[in-house]
């Protein structure tokens, strides 16, 4: 969210209430920081928690005078760091060059990076793959609820009854579960093909305009077929959006069949042979798993896994693990439902060996950061084991998984990323190209899409931040 105040572009919106802006003026133009106009300082919206007093000082690589580094009455610096002082002082620390030693206490915890406006149009700009996006999980309540008029769809009494307040509601989810009985009730609307069309049109269409080039989807019959809905009626609208994406949009796609793991066993082998022509005629493209992790470990569907291989053996293998669920649920997908790639896998970090495998296998985690933290798996972005997967040689691509339940889509992904861990575009570069990497898409394809990261990297080269 941008704030343009008198003309001068704000980009601290996520941080500071609008009364903040003529502080953030003040701070591009050169100026030095002043209290707000009744002396009291403001807050800023998520205050954290105390410092980590023993860490030693770290060097300071940011220094830029035109952020904003107020919070309450300490001021920060790029990386963090706090001292209970008034801002001129900090900010002249801080203004003086970069990379200077700074003494300040490290703050981490507390460190939220700008993202420039240069650097949101380099994120925007550079080509983005995505391999976690459940289209059922793009259903924007203003989609909903028409679509519920359309087809005579009640929905439950205590259900919010706007947009807004169903907004409202997704704010707040507490963990998977209370999330994912928003989402069954949402994809009730769904009866047509044209449903099914419209929701993934109108998913394309939003994550092109961020910059997407190629999507792996997931979609959920089983969420459907129980409701009488024809699992031709799915496939064929998601499949013609597929295609108009391609042709209109230049997005290139393929679709992932997802077996709901809280359903018995035996429905989801059925589910399996029912998509047998589609696996035989490559319509649809990988198998995944998905639904409330925790009490329905990867081993239950082993059977399902080896019934779908046989079906077509070029059939690409995911499911989802260490989410809510340990570490050694990544281990068994991958052993036991020979998962080619692991869908959020974050906890995997509670196993050194286990990150280490996943590193000389260059098995890729979709990794979805605004998710991570709508459904509490960690506090804020910057909690998520990123740079240490990075540092690891662990890939992983950023996703958006439900964009519609968790306040954004590829490159809101990108831009917290950003927020939280204020990476180099080199290093964007190197996420961008292990995602492209880590597709299902053609050598060709690939090739495409790294050289298009290329040319964004390289335009971008000339470009100060
Ligand atoms: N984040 C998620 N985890 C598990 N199942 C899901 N279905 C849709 N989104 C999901
Ligand atoms: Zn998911």
């Amino acid at each position: 969210m941008l704030g343009k105040p008198g003309g001068v572009p704000c980009y601290c919106m996520s941080l500071h209430p609008l009364p903040l802006y003529s502080r953030h003026r003040a701070l591009a133009a050169g100026g030095t920081p002043q209290t707000s106009p009744g002396g009291s300082p403001r807050r800023r919206k998520r205050l954290t928690p105390s410092p980590r007093n023993g860490d030693p000082p770290v060097t300071c690589r940011y220094y830029l005078p035109s952020r904003c580094f107020s919070a309450s009455s300490f001021f920060f610096c790029r990386i963090g760091h706090r001292r209970a002082a008034l801002g001129a002082y900090i900010f002249e620390e801080h203004r003086a060059g970069p990379a200077r030693r700074c003494s300040f206490r490290p703050q981490h915890s507390m460190s939220d990076y700008t993202c420039s406006q240069t650097m949101r149009d380099f994120l925007r700009e550079l080509p983005k793959c995505e391999h976690h996006v459940h289209l059922e999980g793009t259903l924007e309540p203003d989609l909903l609820f028409p679509l519920a008029k359309r087809n005579n769809v009640s929905l439950p009494a205590d259900f919010p009854s706007s947009a807004e307040a169903l907004h409202e509601r997704y704010n707040r989810f507490a963990d998977l579960a209370d999330f994912l009985h928003f989402y069954y009730i949402g994809t009730n609307v769904l009866l047509l093909e044209q449903d099914f069309f419209d929701l993934a049109w109108a998913y394309f269409q939003r994550a092109a305009a961020q910059g997407l080039r190629h999507a792996e989807m997931f979609f959920d019959p089983q969420s459907h077929t129980t409701r009488g809905v024809a699992l031709d009626a799915v496939v064929g609208g998601f499949r013609r959006a597929c295609e108009r994406a391609e042709t209109e949009l230049g997005v290139t796609s393929k679709l992932i069949m997802c077996l709901l793991r809280h359903l018995p066993v035996p429905e989801c082998l059925a589910t399996v042979q029912s998509a047998q022509p589609f696996f035989e005629s490559g319509t649809v493209q990988g198998l995944g798993l998905d639904s409330a992790e925790r009490p329905f470990p990867p081993e239950l569907f082993t059977e399902c896994y080896e019934q779908a291989r046989r079906f077509q053996p070029e059939l690409r293998l995911t499911a989802h693990a260490g989410e809510e669920g340990p570490a050694s649920y990544v281990t068994t997908a991958l052993d036991l439902l020979g998962a080619q790639r692991i869908d959020h896998g974050v906890r995997c970090v509670e196993d050194a060996a286990l990150v280490a495998r996943l590193a000389s296998s260059d098995t890729l985690l979709t990794v979805c950061p605004l998710s991570n933290v709508r459904l509490q798996v960690v506090q804020h972005v910057r909690e998520l084991p990123l740079q240490k997967l990075l540092d690891a040689g662990v890939p992983f691509s950023l996703n958006s998984d439900d964009p519609a339940y968790f306040g954004g889509y590829v490159l809101d992904n990108y831009v917290a990323v950003q927020q939280a861990f204020g990476w180099s575009r080199q290093t964007w570069a190197r996420v961008a190209g292990a995602a492209v990497r880590g597709s299902w898409c053609d050598d060709k394809r690939k090739t495409e899409l790294l050289d298009q990261i290329e040319r964004v990297v390289a335009k971008y080269e000339a470009i100060a931040d």
